[in-house]
């Protein structure tokens, strides 16, 4: 069911983009059936660039024929389609579930549309329940935990930070060669604080909350789809 909505959703997504359009390519399982339709439209005739934001994507793109670049070749994007492991009513997203929010955030950023497909179930009131991924280097790993134990305290949040490990066991390792710290918060009151102070730490890369990048969102419900912010 949840893979027919976000079916749903992508393709929807994939009917917006016209000849020309140069597209930031998502990751994730949603995006991925996003990347399938725009393959389906490229076969049919259609002509856009993509930029992908994972080597996963890459891989995919390329088998499915679409022609695609860099960011330092094609630095300004119209359109992003993009999943997300949470969004709010205000199009805040937490992104990072599969690892690649580094490379989402720097596509997302040099597009001049984001737009996000989910099924229905990744809207929620407050973010937070999704834990948030913190991408950190590998050196000092434990100085930066405990820094970035520190500024949750100092928030008045808590929550575990978990390093992510791959199926054997060993640290997951990202696109860009960093680890990540899934922040097991809860709830996040004050996203913009956060984002911000995250940022403010050495070590710290990057981290999964999407603040004022996306545009628009298309959620595929079991009672269709529903349509969020500028398509
Ligand atoms: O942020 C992401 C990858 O880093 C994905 O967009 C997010 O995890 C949603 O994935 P899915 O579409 O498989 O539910």
């Amino acid at each position: 069911m949840s893979d027919t909505l976000k079916r749903a959703a992508a393709e929807r997504a994939a009917q917006l983009v016209t000849d020309g359009m140069r597209l930031g390519l998502g990751t994730g399982s949603t995006a991925a059936h996003f990347v399938a339709a725009i393959g389906a439209r490229v076969r049919g005739g259609l002509k856009v660039v993509g930029v992908p934001t994972s080597e996963a994507t890459r891989e995919q793109a390329l088998r499915e024929g679409i022609s695609l670049s860099t960011l330092d070749e094609t630095p300004d994007l119209d359109l992003t389609v993009d999943g997300a492991d949470e969004l709010d009513d205000d199009l805040r997203l937490i992104k990072g579930g599969g690892g690649a929010l580094l490379r989402e955030k720097i596509v997302a950023s040099s597009s001049q549309r984001m737009i996000v497909i989910a099924d229905g179930s990744k809207r929620v009131p407050k973010l937070g329940r999704f834990p948030l991924p913190i991408e950190v280097v590998p050196f000092g790993l434990t100085a930066t935990e405990r820094a970035i134990a520190r500024l949750l305290d100092s928030l008045s949040m808590t929550g575990e930070l978990r390093l992510r490990r791959a199926a054997d066991g060993a640290p997951y390792v990202t696109d860009g060669g960093h680890f990540i710290l899934d922040a097991h918060l809860g709830r996040i009151d004050k996203p913009n604080v956060l984002a911000s102070t995250l940022n403010n730490i050495p070590g710290v890369v990057e981290h999964g909350l999407f603040l004022g990048l996306a545009t628009g969102a298309i959620l595929a419900t079991a009672d269709g789809l529903v349509e969020l912010g500028q398509l």
